[in-house]
């Protein structure tokens, strides 16, 4: 308002001065509508981060009427190898080079390592970050956001509260730190594959129109296919558990388990997946489990993601996730074994662990209490299998 004002005077004086009409009009309206347009900023530049941030840098070049184009990314400062400052090779390359290599970033997507610095002004906030660093992150941008900015999570992986034993949501974290909406962004999407252009969908959950609308123009394009519902929790969960059963098929094909007991092992995973969400909500309708962030992530995750890939490497090479995520992945972030562990944690509260064998077994895996091979022993014994007859509906 202020901004506008001052603006308006200037353009009365110098319409006087320069007896300009359309000199002045044509300068009061692009200058009236930067003012009005929405500014987007990215919470993390990792390998999603960075791949997303090709996708939305190249797209939001054709909303400049409405958005900013150049987009700020927070970027945690590193120092490479050779000395070099990570934001720095990123905003002079234009690439990632530690999380996201040979892959080419738009230039309107600028590296900043100050996070407050990053979100300044921003009304829109996308967070992107391995979800260990959500409650810290939020914590640091308390009151350093726009009021009326709301977000959207693309990370997958929850905490479970360790008082209460409640599930505790990324997007309940930053609603609840930064007193904003939140919605939720999970699908079939692996990184390099997304930078690459390969066609690809997702599933957001969005309560809010306005945003959803918003969401839609920032990131719908024949090549990346959005579809809506109005549930941000269960879109959530289902990204985050479906790391789970990511990595029992990489420890199955690790272990050399055959075509039927790999598909058996998705099928009983995504029997899981659903129980549990329904713990959390039971009338959670069967279709979204059926939409880019149930099945289909639940499908290229298990065949090509890092969880699958780190959960097969382990079983292979006896190494620790630990070591793989340093040594074999660069530093990128496995979010299934710490999902496992909440789940665990969670459903031992619940005294439900008995219910969900495959979750449980994942995370003993992880935690080297038992070996591989003893979930697929397991498999035989899953309860699914003690039902008589299915009922009719
Ligand atoms: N990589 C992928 O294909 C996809 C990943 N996701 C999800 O996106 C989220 C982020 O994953 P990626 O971008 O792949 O990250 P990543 O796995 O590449 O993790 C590395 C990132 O973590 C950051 N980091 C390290 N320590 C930190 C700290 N203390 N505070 C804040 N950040 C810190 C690093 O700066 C780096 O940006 C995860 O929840 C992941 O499950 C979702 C879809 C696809
Ligand atoms: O979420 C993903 C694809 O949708 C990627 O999973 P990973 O983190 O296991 O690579």
């Amino acid at each position: 308002m202020f901004f506008s004002r001052i603006l308006r005077f200037h353009v009365d004086f110098l319409s006087k001065k320069r007896h300009d009409f359309s000199f002045v009009y044509n300068t009061y309206r692009m200058a009236s509508f930067s003012l009005s347009k929405k500014k987007v900023s990215l919470v993390g530049s990792g390998n999603w981060g960075s791949a997303f941030a090709c996708h939305i840098g190249e797209n939001i070049r054709q909303l400049k009427s409405q958005y900013h184009e150049r987009i700020l990314m927070w970027c945690k400062e590193e120092i490479l190898d050779d000395g070099s400052k990570l934001t720095e090779v990123i905003n002079k390359k234009h690439e990632n080079v530690k999380y996201l290599p040979n892959k080419k970033i738009p230039d309107n997507i600028v590296a900043v390592p100050d996070l407050a610095e990053a979100v300044k002004d921003a009304d829109i906030l996308i967070f992107v970050i391995p979800h260990q660093f959500v409650k810290t992150t939020c914590e640091q941008l308390r009151d350093k956001i726009k009021k009326d900015a709301f977000a959207l999570t693309l990370t997958k992986g929850f905490y479970v509260d360790e008082k209460t034993n409640e599930l505790l949501l990324v997007s309940k974290i930053i609603e609840n730190t930064l007193n904003i909406q939140c919605a939720s962004m999970m699908g079939a999407n692996i990184a390099s594959e997304v930078a690459d252009k390969f066609f690809c969908e997702a599933t957001v959950g969005s309560r809010n129109d306005k945003n959803s609308e918003m969401i839609r123009q920032l990131i719908d394009t024949p090549l990346f296919r959005l579809r809506f519902y109005p549930d941000v929790e269960i879109i959530e969960m289902l990204g985050a558990l479906k790391n789970i059963v990511a990595m029992l098929a990489g420890f199955s094909e690790g272990l050399g388990a055959r075509f039927n007991t790999r598909a058996a092992i998705l099928r009983l995973g995504l029997r899981e997946m659903i129980s549990f969400c329904r713990l959390y909500r039971k009338e959670s309708t069967l279709e979204v489990y059926f939409e880019s962030c149930g099945i289909a992530d639940l499908i290229t995750s298990s065949l090509g993601g890092r969880n699958y890939m780190g959960a097969k490497k382990m079983t292979e090479t006896n190494k620790s996730l630990k070591d793989i995520e340093k040594e074999d992945l660069n530093g990128q972030s496995l979010q299934g074994p710490s999902t496992a562990k909440e789940v665990y944690r969670y459903l031992q509260g619940k005294n439900l662990l008995d219910q969900f064998p495959l979750f449980r077994d994942a995370h003993l895996i992880c935690e080297h209490k038992i070996k591989p091979h003893v979930f697929i022993d397991n498999l035989g014994a899953h309860p699914e299998f003690e039902q008589k007859n299915h009922k009719q509906s």
